[in-house]
């Protein structure tokens, strides 16, 4: 058995050498010829899997993306070839979350928020946009729900408009996948004319996907003199050739890593290794928690006078984005925003972090730290 993988996919040779040999590929520059002889593709969200790359390839059984979203992929291409495909839902959802929290942090010190005054929208509310919105609960925020497919789906979901939101939100985070067309598309939701909506003063965070901001509107709404928001990009429309001219007008601009916690990423080999294993009926000899790497800091104790307002310096104990903001603004226009992304340092979750004590607040689990045994 073959297999093919994107060279930044963490473990991938000790999951899947149990199938074959490994082959190890830059995502960004595969070619057809390279994945002639591919049984299982294994890719991340720079390679776009379709009918040229797999021009030459008449024996392929699977392809795996390690991530959540899955617009790189044509997925009815793969159906029609009868070739067996799967993502990783969730996989890094957790990181993602970590990284808004971040952001939110720094932005609340830097211009002097009162987080808890403060409306913020979700817009997508699924893995992602629900664990979001259970943190911020957690941390007595309000928000706002924008999601028009649960609401045709779930009675009960408390959906508000994309309009709506826009016009009452201080603060939109995005976690909607990149849909091109259709009822429900999301490529330039946010655009010259839903930008017009916008409180002049509503800060925008996008960790979904570049092009559901349109950048050129939004660099035209940012360099109007009157508007002061502030924005966080993750994600911008043509990475890794990103519209520079945005950045001094962003807060927080970082290399698309808001999913890139050791955790995160691992855990998406790891589904796709399970995906495999069912599909050539393997037993599953690898498991993720026996793989990760010990953590810096293992356990914490936590005192009674502990409170909501201390959970920024643990948070901070273990993510800081502005690292990562000062990390793309240092070395992007040297090594570039792939290197960015390929060298990116270490990062565990909150849940890496053991919490001790008598009494430890409701909200510390509900933000994902785990408590000790
Ligand atoms: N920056 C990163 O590192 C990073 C990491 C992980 C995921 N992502 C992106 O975040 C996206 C969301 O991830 P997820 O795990 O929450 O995905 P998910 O599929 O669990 O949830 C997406 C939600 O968006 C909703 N949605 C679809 N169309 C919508 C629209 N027009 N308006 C509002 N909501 C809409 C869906 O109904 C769904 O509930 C992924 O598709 C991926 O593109 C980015
Ligand atoms: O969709 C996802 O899961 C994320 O965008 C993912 O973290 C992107 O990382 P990449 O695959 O490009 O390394």
């Amino acid at each position: 058995m073959r297999i093919f993988a994107d060279e930044n996919m963490p473990l991938v040779q000790q999951f899947f050498n149990q199938f074959g040999d490994v082959n190890l590929f830059n995502g960004r520059h595969v070619s057809a010829a390279q994945l002639q002889d591919a049984d299982i593709l294994l890719v991340r969200s720079v390679s776009n899997v379709n009918a040229q790359l797999l021009q030459h390839n008449t024996k392929l059984r699977f392809v795996g993306t390690a991530t959540i979203g899955m617009d790189h992929i044509d997925q009815t291409y793969l159906a029609a070839r009868n070739v067996a495909f799967a993502s990783a839902p969730g996989c890094n959802a957790q990181s993602v979350v970590e990284y808004v929290l971040s952001s939110l942090w720094c932005l609340a010190d830097k211009y002097q928020w009162p987080l808890a005054e403060k409306t913020i929208g979700i817009v997508g509310v699924g893995n992602i946009g629900s664990r979001l919105a259970q943190a911020l609960q957690a941390l007595n925020i309000r928000v706002l729900l924008c999601d028009p497919v649960r609401a045709r789906n779930e009675i009960g979901f408390n959906h508000t408009d994309f309009t709506t939101l826009c016009q009452q939100a201080d603060i939109i985070s995005f976690h909607t996948p990149l849909i091109s067309s259709g009822n429900d598309a999301t490529k330039h939701l946010l655009n010259a004319d839903t930008l017009a909506l916008l409180k002049p003063d509503c800060a925008l965070i996008n960790a979904s996907r570049g092009a559901v901001i349109d950048n050129q509107a939004l660099l035209q709404d940012l360099s109007r003199a009157a508007k002061r928001r502030a924005v966080v990009l993750d994600v911008w429309e043509q990475e890794p050739d990103i519209l520079t001219a945005l950045l001094p007008y962003v807060d927080i601009a970082t290399a698309h890593i808001a999913g890139h916690s050791i955790e995160g990423k691992a855990r998406g080999t790891e589904m796709l290794y399970q995906r495999c294993a069912a599909l050539l009926q393997q037993p599953l000899q690898q498991q993720l928690q026996q793989l990760l790497p010990v953590p810096a800091m293992e356990k914490l104790q936590i005192s009674a006078n502990f409170g909501l307002p201390d959970v920024q310096n643990i948070a901070r104990l273990l993510y800081d984005v502005r690292r990562d903001d000062a990390l793309l603004r240092h070395y992007l226009h040297g090594k570039g925003f792939d290197w960015l992304r390929k060298s990116y340092p270490p990062r565990r979750e909150f849940s890496s972090l053991q919490l001790c004590g008598k009494v430890i607040p409701d909200f510390l689990p509900q933000l994902g730290f785990s408590l000790a045994q």
